[in-house]
């Protein structure tokens, strides 16, 4: 058999180098790989009518192929191996780049979310340049739409039409010059493919990113010289995220209507111009449907009026395209506590029965239930984070400090703020430094103390904001809550759930799980409290014992407040469990209270699920299986464990633990897959993530300083006066952000 890759000897290549492409030395494996290819006669998988008449073997290609890649790479540097051979014929590989990396193009699409945020909230009232470019820009894919819209023929009849359109007509002098520009869009290809395909109602809500505009404009040989992302990768991507891009602008109450229907004065005077006075027999053109074709502005996610404006973020994007938003709800059930306990008031919850809501306003709060009764409620505001009043509830003994009337007061001296980093003080050297740090004013009165000093011993107020803002990554932009660029979706097998728009470093505080506080049983039976939820529904309790922790190696005998999320949570109530998770739970104090926050553990990338460990017991007590989908998944058989144990049923009737909440589990039980089936809240190893992160480096911020001079635990006087008056703003339902 005679091929070419006979006569080449091994290393040695035939001349016939690509452009750009240099010899290189072959190395000791590849000589190797190359002479046995040699002996065998022909190239590995090469078919025998192509290896000669192609003239080059699969080594050959081979080799071409890697010095092509370096070649690529090392282009993309700014570095060409060869420039003689670069150049040689002129076109060469001299526009051939590496593709635009999926982080560039994953950061324009999240900068395209941002940016249609900033226009919804800032509602670019001041920013006259800005809108202006929005509106020019809708106008001209109006503009666009309009001919696409027209029968062939008429198409070049308007274009000579318009194109001679007076700049200097009296009238119509700045709309024709509006209408020239217009007709200059540097791509209107894109337009007309982006109007037809993803539909003019999605371009609308895109045209308030500025990087999208830009985007579109941009040829994509001039992006692939400035590096930037190319509207041929970006296009793809914009219309995979077409709905959820639509939810989330819908879910902010922004005119983009108004902005859409800016210039249709403009399109008023065209018409006149165009069509002088026999526009009123032109079947269909008018001015508010210029360029608006049937069915452009058919919304996907309906969202009704009445509650557009109440809160974003509440929709889930359906499973499919075609499906109206959901809105999360509440199946709820009165239970032997609820009964006892106040109503939430209109403001927090939406109660679906009109029969119960006009009940509730016309009784007033409280409003108590009949026991047993079933309510849908709807899910309110998920960036809001409310306590409702604790002292509604049977506490056990302590479980109120004696300077703060709630029960996550964290109250353990020389504990340090998570936030700023800064210990409350000891109780004995807290009163000598009262004394040293008194401080007299010129009347010889003592200044009263500051405002923040309401509960003594703690110098700081810190909260989960200052949490973001002093221990994020600065450069990663994660420093405040309102930051976080999230959706909320649907699944098909384990309900809502929640991602990422956006890349999130790894060890970044990202939020705070909050609801409502209440104990964890009920004092006079014994048995678990469960507000919320239903037999088969979902479970958003999370325990977190009250008070100090003991001292290492002593058991923990604390008892547990629940932070029940069901209905006052935020979004991180969405999280759904992953045997393999991205980011964890932790409890830690802020302030002055036990925050349980959540913080990534690795990188999250766009458009990627947030998913936490709920612990071991999770699914175990409610007889389910995870349905993570890992391979490795630990959980996926647990219910079979179960089938002899009465299967954990809800409403406060079922004795037992707390075992079916959500748990903070360690790091490092989480890398041990959760084999065990531990009980929780018994030991203090087994509360590891309750203060977790208490040893790790805290960073100062000089807050320790001149703060703090009430007394520390059991002060009277004012400082007691003080903190009461925190407690009461608590009971009201406080809200912390
Ligand atoms: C705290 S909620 C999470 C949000 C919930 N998916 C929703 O729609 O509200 C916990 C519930 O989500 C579901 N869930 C979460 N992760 C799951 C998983 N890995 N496998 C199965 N179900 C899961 C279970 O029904 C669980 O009770």
């Amino acid at each position: 058999m005679s091929s070419q890759a006979q006569d080449l000897q091994p290393g040695q290549n035939d001349g016939n180098l690509g452009r750009g492409q240099r010899k290189t030395k072959p190395t000791a494996k590849g000589e190797a790989y190359r002479n046995t290819l040699s002996r065998r006669g022909i190239a590995q998988g090469a078919t025998p009518s192509q290896t000669p008449a192609q003239g080059t073997t699969q080594a050959q290609s081979q080799d071409a192929a890697q010095t092509d890649r370096r070649v690529t790479r090392s282009q993309t540097r700014g570095i060409v191996n060869n420039p003689d051979n670069a150049t040689s014929n002129g076109t060469g590989n001299r526009h051939r780049r590496a593709p635009i990396s999926k982080v560039k193009i994953d950061g324009l699409m999240t900068k395209i979310y941002e940016e249609i945020r900033c226009a919804a909230i800032n509602k670019l009232s001041s920013r006259t340049n800005e809108i202006y470019a929005v509106r020019e820009f809708l106008f001209q894919a109006r503009l666009r739409r309009f001919f696409d819209l027209q029968p062939e023929d008429e198409r070049e009849n308007l274009r000579r039409c318009l194109e001679e359109y007076d700049v200097h007509h009296p009238r119509g002098g700045s709309v024709a010059q509006d209408v020239k520009r217009a007709l200059d869009f540097p791509e209107p290809d894109r337009l007309t493919e982006f109007c037809d395909g993803p539909k003019l109602l999605l371009l609308t809500f895109c045209a308030h990113s500025a990087s999208f505009r830009d985007v579109i404009r941009r040829s994509d040989a001039d992006s692939r010289r400035e590096g930037l992302s190319r509207w041929v990768d970006i296009y793809p991507v914009i219309e995979s995220c077409k709905s959820s891009l639509e939810l989330f602008a819908r879910c902010f109450d922004f005119d983009w209507v108004g902005n859409l229907q800016a210039f249709e004065k403009h399109f008023d005077t065209l018409l006149r111009y165009v069509y002088s006075d026999e526009r009123e027999s032109l079947e269909g053109i008018n001015q508010s449907n210029f360029g608006i074709g049937e069915g452009d502005l058919a919304e996907t996610h309906q969202i009704p009026d009445e509650e557009e404006s109440y809160v974003h973020h509440h929709w889930a994007l359906p499973t499919e395209d075609d499906q109206p938003a959901v809105r999360p709800t509440i199946e709820y059930t009165v239970t032997r506590d609820m009964e006892r306990a106040p109503f939430v008031n209109d403001f927090y919850a939406i109660v679906d029965r009109p029969r119960i809501r006009r009940k509730a306003k016309k009784a007033k709060l409280p409003v108590t239930l009949p026991l047993g009764s079933s309510l849908t409620l709807k899910q309110l505001d998920i960036i809001r984070s409310v306590i409702l009043d604790p002292s509604n509830h049977t506490w056990p003994p302590g479980a109120f400090s004696n300077v703060l009337e709630r029960p996550d007061f964290c109250g353990a001296a020389g504990h340090k703020c998570k936030a700023c980093g800064v210990a409350a003080p000891d109780p004995v050297d807290q009163s000598k430094a009262d004394n040293e740090t008194v401080v007299i004013d010129s009347n010889g009165n003592a200044e009263p103390e500051p405002e923040h000093a309401s509960s003594p011993g703690y110098p700081c107020q810190c909260t989960f904001n200052e949490l973001m803002e002093l221990r994020n990554d600065k450069r990663a932009g994660f420093t405040h809550p309102d930051s976080l660029l999230i959706e909320l979706f649907t699944t098909n097998d384990k309900g809502r759930d929640i991602r990422s728009l956006q890349r999130i470093p790894k060890d970044t505080f990202i939020g705070e799980y909050v609801g409502e506080i209440y104990p964890v049983r009920d004092v006079d039976t014994g048995k678990t409290i469960t507000r919320y939820g239903h037999p088969d529904g979902n479970v958003y309790h999370f325990s977190v014992p009250i008070g100090a922790p003991p001292s290492p190696g002593t058991t923990d005998n604390r008892p547990s407040f629940t932070v029940d999320s069901a209905h006052l949570g935020n979004w991180t109530r969405f999280m759904n469990h992953h045997c393999y998770p991205n980011v964890s739970f932790y409890t830690v104090n802020v302030g002055q209270v036990w925050t349980t926050v959540i913080r990534t553990v690795r990188e999250i990338k766009f458009r990627e699920e947030i998913t936490v460990h709920y612990g071991p017991n999770y699914f175990y007590y409610r007889g389910l299986d995870c349905r993570c989908g890992h391979a490795r998944c630990k959980l996926k058989n647990v219910s079979q464990g179960v089938k002899s144990r009465k299967r954990t049923r809800f409403g406060g009737e079922v004795s037992g633990s707390d075992s079916a909440s959500i748990s903070a589990s360690s790091e490092e039980e989480q890398r041990n897959g959760m084999t065990k089936f531990a009980r929780r809240g018994t030991s203090t190893k087994s509360k590891s993530a309750t203060d977790g992160q208490d040893k790790e480096d805290v960073r100062p911020t000089g807050k320790e300083n001149g703060k703090g001079k009430g007394k520390a635990s059991g002060g009277g006087g004012s400082s007691k006066g003080k903190s009461k008056g925190k407690g009461k703003a608590a009971k009201k339902g406080g809200t912390r952000r």
